[in-house]
């Protein structure tokens, strides 16, 4: 290169008119010189026929809009392949290719007119990036499988906020454009943060709302601990946020390497040196990872807040799914010549035809049972089908818990603004060592009369009080909840074990700032002696939660709420996975429990026998 310099230098001197003895280097054979070399080093670098097609200014090479179509081929084998698996995502191939085109094709002319006059106003530029962000919010609300009331506003705020102090940073302090509101700079890379920000931001709701309805029991496991929603949520929260973070922080890992992205081979292809360009590359890269993990912050803390209530409840009718992608053209015309010619391949997921010759039986008796569930017997709708008994009573006990005549009512359906009223005016109270049976027919509100004693669903009105202290007086409802045990009917699928459960449940914000609680190592202790009393291995608790066979995971849980030692038991069908033995030790143990401690019990059960047993064993005691 240097001899080709050297040559060049020599020539341009030459043209220039000066003396190659005297070799004196003025800017005007440099620039000559300059020019020369980058024309020979870029025609060299070319295959001659590119050479021949880009021309002599060294620019793009064009490629006219047929091969642009041609290039879309390819994306049919796509489309056949997702028929063959039933992918179902032809009509998305489809309109996002679709789309691709029309969207680029008008940014292509609307940008000119915006960089001219941008390069005058900074109100057009920061109409254009408002408007960019408008659109980057529609696109990572819309998303998500579960949505909840603004979430546009707040996704909109979240992407608002973040590429506004991002671009101030870029602009202002590292890259510096003059004007500084320049739109050559300014439109693409904000393009490129809003870009990632949605992808991000879509990802992550999704994986939190997703959790927040979902994963509802694990949620509420912690609660009815004594967690705070930032404890109950932290796993979820963490993975949420992983999971938006992770395709950005992927890409820097392997950029350069195996990627050479979008912006850097635009400029080098636009002739940047590509030092230069792999400069600028890095630097967007820095700008993507800090929006991105900013906006997806943002967003996760507004749908935590919006997920519970003041009170740390976990309020997952806040949250509505999705009826479905959003219905395309495509998919408009396809259903419309399905229905009309029924030619449409049935085969394809979602789509089933139904031949009524064939299946007219069927039909009839599904339609039985959906009539059936639609109008539900008024007699299951009415409220204070529940019974609490105390089955020990002992009225010279100090009060434990008294539940004072409250109401809680549900939506009838799921979305629907009409109630249904569960209990009004429903009241008990327990002394210490009392056990109270909670019964009722199915669906009749047990597990929300527990749940509303636990502090974990809110209450229409009533109070509650634990001892003399009243529920509504307190701050801080995890205090309640440290006290008020509620133990879930479902099987714990959480991840890792029961002794990990242990050690979480102790280092809990309240476990710390209570005296007398007992530590994990204590109550793992106590939990081994029970399940060893109760018929299971000691080591049990050692093993994922996932590992244990529902009776066993139902008592382990068990064990871990009289180990943590509660002042009120809310057991919801403790036993309803138990061979009548282990039953009858579980009982056993409660029923001590409830004597040695003066704790008070309520117990769902369906279980006729076991309520005369409790009955009779308290009462004989
Ligand atoms: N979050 C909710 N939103 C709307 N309705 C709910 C909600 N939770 C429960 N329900 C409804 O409240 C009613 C009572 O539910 P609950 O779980 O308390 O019944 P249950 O008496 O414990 O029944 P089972 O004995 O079958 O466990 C049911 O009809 C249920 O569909």
């Amino acid at each position: 290169m240097w001899y080709l310099a050297e040559l060049y230098v020599a020539e341009a001197r030459r043209l220039a008119g000066f003396d190659n003895s005297a070799w004196d280097y003025t800017d005007e054979a440099r620039r000559i010189l300059l020019t020369k070399v980058n024309e020979t080093l870029v025609n060299d670098a070319r295959p001659p026929s590119e050479s021949v097609e880009s021309g002599s200014d060294g620019g793009l090479v064009d490629v006219p809009v047929p091969r642009l179509l041609l290039s879309m081929t390819p994306l049919l084998l796509a489309c056949a392949v997702s028929y063959i698996l039933n992918l179902d995502l032809i009509s998305q191939i489809f309109v996002s290719s679709v789309r691709t085109f029309v969207q680029l094709s008008i940014v292509g002319f609307i940008l000119v007119p915006i960089f001219q006059a941008g390069a005058e106003h900074w109100y057009v530029v920061a109409g254009y990036v408002l408007f960019m962000c408008l659109l980057a919010a529609r696109e990572g609300s819309a998303r998500p499988k579960y949505s909840f009331r603004g979430q546009f506003l707040c996704v909109l705020a979240a992407i608002l906020s973040n590429v506004v102090l991002v671009s101030l940073f870029a602009f202002a302090i590292i890259i510096r454009p003059t004007p500084v509101y320049d739109p050559q700079y300014v439109i693409p890379i904000c393009g490129m943060l809003l870009g990632n920000c949605i992808n991000g931001i879509a990802l992550s709701l999704n994986a939190l709302l997703t959790s927040f309805v979902e994963q509802q029991p694990e949620i509420e496991l912690y609660l009815s601990f004594g967690a705070t929603k930032y404890e109950a949520c932290s796993r979820l929260l963490r993975e949420a946020v992983r999971t938006g973070t992770m395709p950005t922080l992927n890409s820097m890992a392997v950029i350069g390497l195996i990627s050479i992205p979008g912006m850097m081979t635009g400029q080098v292809l636009g002739g940047s040196p590509p030092q230069e360009a792999a400069r600028y590359q890095m630097l967007i890269m820095y700008l993507i990872a800090i929006c991105g993990f900013g906006s997806i912050l943002s967003i996760d803390w507004v749908a935590l807040l919006v997920a519970f209530d003041k009170d740390h409840r976990l309020r997952g009718e806040r949250f509505t799914k999705r009826a479905g992608p959003r219905r395309s053209i495509f998919y408009t015309v396809r259903s419309c010549c399905s229905s009309m010619c029924n030619w449409w391949p049935t085969r394809v997921q979602g789509y089933k035809t139904v031949d009524p010759e064939t299946t007219s039986n069927a039909g009839a008796d599904t339609q039985t049972k959906v009539s059936d569930l639609t109008s539900p017997d008024p007699v299951d709708l009415a409220p204070n089908r529940i019974h609490v008994t105390v089955l020990n009573a002992a009225p010279n006990a100090t009060k434990v818990l008294t539940v004072d005549r409250v109401n809680r009512s549900v939506p009838l359906e799921a979305g629907s603004k009409e109630t249904r009223v569960l209990f009004a005016d429903f009241g008990v109270t327990l002394r210490a060592g009392e056990i109270a049976s909670v019964t009722g027919p199915s669906g009749a509100g047990k597990s929300q009369f527990l749940r509303l004693v636990a502090g974990l669903v809110p209450l229409d009105c009533g109070d509650l009080y634990l001892g003399d202290e009243r529920r509504s007086a307190m701050r801080d409802m995890t205090v309640w909840r440290h006290k008020v045990r509620y133990v879930t009917q479902y099987k714990i699928d959480t991840p890792g074990t029961p002794t990990d459960f242990a050690a979480q449940i102790s280092s809990l914000n309240v476990a710390k700032s209570t005296s007398g609680v007992p530590t994990a190592d204590e109550v793992i202790a106590e939990t081994r002696q029970l399940i060893s009393a109760w018929g299971m291995s000691r080591s049990s608790v050692d093993k994922e939660w996932k590992e244990l066979s529902g009776g066993e995971a139902q008592r382990v849980i068990v064990a871990l709420a009289i180990a943590s030692k509660p002042q009120v038991l809310l057991l919801d069908e403790s036993t309803s996975a138990l061979d009548l033995e282990s039953k009858l030790r579980v009982e056993k143990s409660v029923e001590s429990y409830a004597r040695e401690h003066g704790a008070a019990v309520l117990w769902i059960t369906h279980d006729d026998e076991q309520i005369s047993r409790i009955e009779s064993a308290m009462t004989s005691a």
